[in-house]
């Protein structure tokens, strides 16, 4: 079918790039796969796509492993940000930060998880499940996915970061 010389296919597709709802990655350790799960489902609620690559079990695993997945995902673009979890989210987020194209910080307070995208971009989020509370680690999630980039003096920064 074809509507003013354009295939419908394409249109299709136009139209689900329009609808298309942004994309998150989540991923942790062992530390707390429940904390986790409540984070999944309220950044859902918040109309996120989510991709959950766990792990789905609270048995004791290496966070480098799940860290550099979640970033993976980030790094080729599949999902636009990630949120990592470990026990105190340093090491996650020092695995995360060996992948090319990601800026991962660590945040037990809402003002770095603002600060963290609108000064460094930061396209990964790692709280320590250890760390924080429930209720604040999903308060520093909303203040980190409502943030947006300011661009300027920082993008120069930014750029300095991803130099080779
Ligand atoms: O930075 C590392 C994380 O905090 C880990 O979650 C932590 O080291 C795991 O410790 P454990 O194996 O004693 O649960």
């Amino acid at each position: 079918m074809v509507s003013g010389g354009i295939p419908s296919s394409s249109l299709t597709q136009k139209a689900d790039l329009m609808t298309a709802k942004p994309r998150i990655v989540l991923s942790s350790d062992h530390a707390d796969i429940e904390l986790r799960k409540t984070i999944a489902s309220h950044v859902a609620d918040l109309g996120w796509d989510v991709v959950d690559i766990g792990p789905m079990t609270s048995e004791s695993t290496h966070y480098p492993i799940h860290g550099q997945a979640a970033a993976a995902r980030v790094a080729s673009g599949d999902c636009q940000l990630g949120i990592l979890l470990c026990g105190t989210g340093q090491g996650i987020m020092m695995a995360a930060n060996k992948v090319k194209g990601i800026r991962c910080g660590v945040c037990s307070d809402t003002f770095s998880a603002r600060m963290i995208r609108e000064h460094n971009n930061a396209n990964m989020l790692s709280m320590g499940a250890r760390v924080v509370g429930e209720g604040l680690a999903l308060d520093i999630v909303d203040a980190f996915l409502n943030a947006q980039f300011e661009g300027g003096r920082h993008a120069t920064r930014v750029d300095m970061i991803e130099a080779d």
